[in-house]
């Protein structure tokens, strides 16, 4: 007789889960290498931006005061002294009635308060010297980018375990990190168990699939912001499996396979476990796809042991795996992030567990819209290449309808969020 697996609610899951998470070493990594990795110290602007007051545009800088009189009837015309480019200093105070020809980004000379736009300026010449006249008034300040004007000195602009997109990638380079201290990325071991298996090189044979979920799930971990480590499939030989998974264990910080936790004749992971010594956290979850994810634990390494069905292992990763590596990475909201949108087709099948529904979800008029992905089993493998969302549908006997306001989860957001409920299936009754 095989014994019954209770299932426990998805949030405890997460719970149990989260309390192996583990924040990996910093290292540092050049600068051209840090786009996509978390960081490991806060951004402080140690100088102002601009760190000097600046042109924003070509043109001419003046003294506001002389400009006061200036009108069409009766320009006033300045004597042109200069001329300075982006990435010089004009060294000399300007004096009455002067003008030094300026350009974007150039400091504003000593004096000058004003810079006249290229265009609303006249320039000849007389006697081999320049002139420039205008025909209009300036107030003091017109068209200076004020020093600290962007970023004032001291500020924190980065939170320690931020992302690292472009625009951090910018503050960095700003800043002067030829080299950025980031999170080390944890090493995750990918097995896939099951004699059916053919690896893509393979022609198809009967009774035979190609091995989907090892790829599918070595993509969700370099998603995550992990190392992946491929060591290919168990065989079918109990002791040689054990033998397979101690070693992969010495190689990595957390190691996943996928297929061969269920009750089944041939699924060995429940015995693996058991031969190493490992907790079992827990094996059932009141959720579909992923019902049999199992999750044990040995000297505080997780082996997370996720379902042989695509759909089912892929929901298993990103509710569970992720967060411990986002949190391995630095990052303080290692879940994905939960937004409210609207239902944009009728899911009628009934369940007494939550389900994680793949969909693809987009604004339509300002509105969240999720439309579930299509084919919904938990064997399914060609719902999840359009999915960027998990619409969460909790269990319940009735069914949900389009236009329905219901929670989604984004796979694709890089800064994620805190564990979003307490408990999922009391949130929505
Ligand atoms: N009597 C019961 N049978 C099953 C139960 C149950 O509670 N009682 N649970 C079902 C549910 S729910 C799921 S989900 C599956 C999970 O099974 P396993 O995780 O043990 O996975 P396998 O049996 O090894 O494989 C399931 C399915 O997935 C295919 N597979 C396996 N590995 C891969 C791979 N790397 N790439 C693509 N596809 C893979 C495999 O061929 C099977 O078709 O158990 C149910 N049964
Ligand atoms: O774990 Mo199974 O996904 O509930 O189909």
């Amino acid at each position: 007789m095989v014994e019954k697996r209770q299932p426990i609610p998805v949030a405890e899951a997460v719970h149990r889960v989260m309390d192996y998470a583990f924040q990996a070493k910093k290292e540092l990594v050049p600068l051209t290498h840090a786009h996509g990795r978390f960081i490991a110290e806060a951004i402080r602007a140690d100088h102002d931006v601009p760190a000097f007051d600046r042109s924003p545009y070509d043109g001419y800088a003046i003294r506001s005061i002389d400009s006061r009189e200036a009108s069409s009837q009766q320009p006033v015309r300045f004597q042109v002294v200069g001329e300075i480019g982006a990435g010089y200093v004009y060294d000399e105070v300007v004096g009455e009635r002067q003008a030094v020809r300026i350009m974007t980004g150039a400091p504003i000379p000593q004096g000058c308060d004003v810079v006249v736009m290229l265009e609303l300026t006249y320039t000849f010449e007389e006697n081999d010297q320049k002139y420039m006249s205008i025909k209009r008034s300036f107030e003091a300040g017109t068209n200076i980018s004020y020093k600290g004007e962007d970023v004032q000195q001291g500020a924190i602009l980065i939170e320690r375990g931020q992302y690292i997109n472009p625009g951090v990638m910018a503050l960095l380079a700003t800043f002067g990190y030829e080299q950025v201290p980031v999170y080390r990325r944890p090493v995750i071991g990918v097995i896939a168990t099951g004699s059916e298996l053919l690896e893509p090189g393979e022609p198809l044979q009967p009774g035979k699939i190609r091995n989907s979920n090892a790829y599918m799930m070595m993509a969700q971990i370099e998603r995550a912001g992990a190392e992946v480590k491929y060591f290919g499939k168990l065989s079918d030989d109990l002791n040689l499996c054990i033998e397979h998974v101690e070693k992969a264990l010495q190689e990595v910080d957390v190691l996943i396979t996928t297929g061969g936790v269920s009750v089944g004749d041939y699924d060995y992971l429940p015995a693996i476990y058991e031969a190493i010594d490992a907790k079992v956290l827990f094996n059932k979850i009141a959720m579909r796809p992923g019902s049999v994810t199992t999750v044990a634990a040995r000297r505080g390494q997780l082996l997370f042991g996720l379902s042989g069905n695509p759909s089912a292992c892929y929901v298993g990763f990103e509710l569970f795996v992720r967060p411990i590596i986002r949190t391995a990475c630095g990052n303080q909201k290692p879940h994905l992030r939960r937004e409210q949108a609207i239902l944009g087709a009728d899911f009628t099948k009934p369940n007494p567990f939550t389900r994680f529904v793949r969909a693809s979800a987009y604004y339509e008029k300002g509105q969240l819209v999720a439309v579930p992905s299509g084919f919904d089993k938990s064997s399914a493998v060609s719902s999840l290449a359009t999915a960027n969302a998990l619409i969460v549908l909790p269990g319940g006997s009735r069914g949900y309808e389009k236009g329905m306001s219901v929670a989604v989860l984004l796979l694709e957001d890089k800064q994620g969020s805190e564990w979003p409920w307490d408990k999922i299936e009391k949130s929505y009754r």
